[in-house]
């Protein structure tokens, strides 16, 4: 599946690269940090970082923005409220709430590949209310309720 999606480059991230697929069949696009000079995020800290992009999503889509697994796995950094949602009618600059979860400061340079957005689909609902729901044999078992192991 193939979607045109509009984008704007703000002025602070004029001279970033685009947003762009890594490889052949990558599902998301890498975020670049729009920011001025460098940021160190300290141990246990988080931080809101711009990215220098806004775009106009199709009303059906959404897209989130994720982590990058090799900032995890090797400095501990990850994106706080994962996957972050990005709505279709969201016209402002799209930023990255990334949070320090290593040891060790982790420096942030203009124009790192911070993390990631894959544009999905959405599925949006009409809700029925009614007075019971179907009985299921799950039913309301729930946060373990199948056991652990
Ligand atoms: O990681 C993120 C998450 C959200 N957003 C932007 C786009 C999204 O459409 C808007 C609102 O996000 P969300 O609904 O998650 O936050 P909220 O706290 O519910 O804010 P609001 O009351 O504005 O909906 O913020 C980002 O740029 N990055
Ligand atoms: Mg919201």
């Amino acid at each position: 599946m193939s979607v045109t999606v509009l984008l704007r480059r703000l002025d602070h991230g004029k001279d970033l690269p685009l947003p762009s697929y890594q490889s052949e069949h990558a599902a998301g696009v890498d975020l670049c940090a729009a920011i001025d000079g460098a940021i160190v995020l300290e141990p246990g800290k988080r931080v809101l970082v711009p990215t220098g992009i806004a775009i106009a999503l199709p009303f059906d889509m959404e897209a989130q923005v994720r982590p990058r697994s090799g900032l995890a796995a090797k400095h501990g950094v990850t994106v706080l409220n994962t996957p972050g949602t990005v709505d279709a009618d969201y016209r402002g600059e799209i930023k990255v709430i990334l949070v320090n979860l290593g040891e060790e400061p982790f420096e942030i340079q203009r124009g790192t590949r911070i993390a990631q957005m894959v544009v999905a689909p959405v599925t949006r609902v009409a809700f029925v209310e009614v007075a019971d729901l179907d009985e299921t044999a799950r039913g309301a078992g729930g946060f373990g309720s199948t056991g652990l192991g």
